[in-house]
């Protein structure tokens, strides 16, 4: 039997980069970026600018690459904008950044509007979820009222209601405290979706089936957790010692 994590782990919905490049007024941020990604749990690392958000902006559509190709379940995700609301959802590093309405309940119904569902049909699926999550009495809530990570939590829900394929993470653990992140931590590892979480902090990665590593646009690392995390983890302590952190680029 088929479970529902089956679902997402394999077949046509995979990532597919090939020779991809990115470059903004000239300067390139990635250069010739090839990767097949089927993994559940994918993990990407490296420095600071060192290009990772913008390969998971790659991957969701919101940035169309300025050479190569990008295909998510077969179809280019910059071009198909319906399809990526179902492929992929993605939880960015700050809440207020996510969040737009005033209300929990019209935060969680707009993804679901966005995918065609009337108003009541939307309300009532929020609603059903909030009940589920033992938080009913949240519906009318100001986003104002919660905390860091109830924000968080809130972004979380509104994606997980879309139902995507696969969950891009940016840093989802860098503005939570430590009880918070052990809640949110134990969440995301239950869910069957495919999940790629993008950090500078190796431990964020490390239960991860395959870890990236990017360096100033390139990929240096590629394989199981373990081994990938090793390296990193020494190269950064090498440079750690001896980088002062001066440059500012091309
Ligand atoms: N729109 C843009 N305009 C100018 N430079 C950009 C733009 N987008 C990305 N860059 C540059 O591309 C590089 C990679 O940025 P990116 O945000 O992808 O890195 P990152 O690995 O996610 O970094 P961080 O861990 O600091 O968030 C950086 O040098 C950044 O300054």
């Amino acid at each position: 039997m088929r479970g529902r994590g089956d679902r997402y782990a394999g077949g046509m919905d995979g990532i597919e980069f090939s020779g991809v490049q990115y470059a903004v007024q000239g300067k390139p941020v990635l250069h010739g970026i090839t990767l097949s990604l089927h993994e559940r749990r994918i993990g990407i690392v490296g420095r600071n600018g060192s290009g990772k958000t913008t390969l998971l902006r790659l991957m969701a559509g919101l940035l169309a690459p300025t050479g190569g190709t990008i295909r998510v379940a077969g179809v280019d995700p910059a071009v198909d904008r319906k399809a990526m609301l179902r492929a992929i959802g993605i939880l960015f590093q700050n809440p207020d950044h996510q969040i737009i309405f005033p209300t929990v309940e019209e935060e969680l119904a707009f993804g679901l509007r966005q995918l065609g569902l009337r108003a009541g049909e939307a309300t009532a699926r929020v609603r059903t979820c909030l009940a589920a999550e033992g938080r009913a009495h949240w519906a009318a809530a100001p986003v104002t009222a919660l905390s860091q990570g109830q924000k968080q939590w809130l972004c979380l829900m509104a994606v997980l209601l879309m139902e995507p394929a696969t969950l891009l993470l940016d840093e989802p653990f860098a503005a939570l405290d430590l009880p918070t992140q052990a809640r949110l931590s134990r969440r995301l590892a239950s869910l069957p979706q495919r999940l790629v979480t993008i950090s500078h902090d190796p431990q964020a990665v490390a239960g991860c089936d395959r870890v990236i590593w990017l360096e100033a646009g390139r990929v240096v690392g590629d394989g199981a957790a373990a081994g990938v995390l090793e390296e990193f983890r020494a190269e950064m302590a090498r440079r750690g010692d001896s980088d002062a952190d001066t440059d500012l680029g091309a």
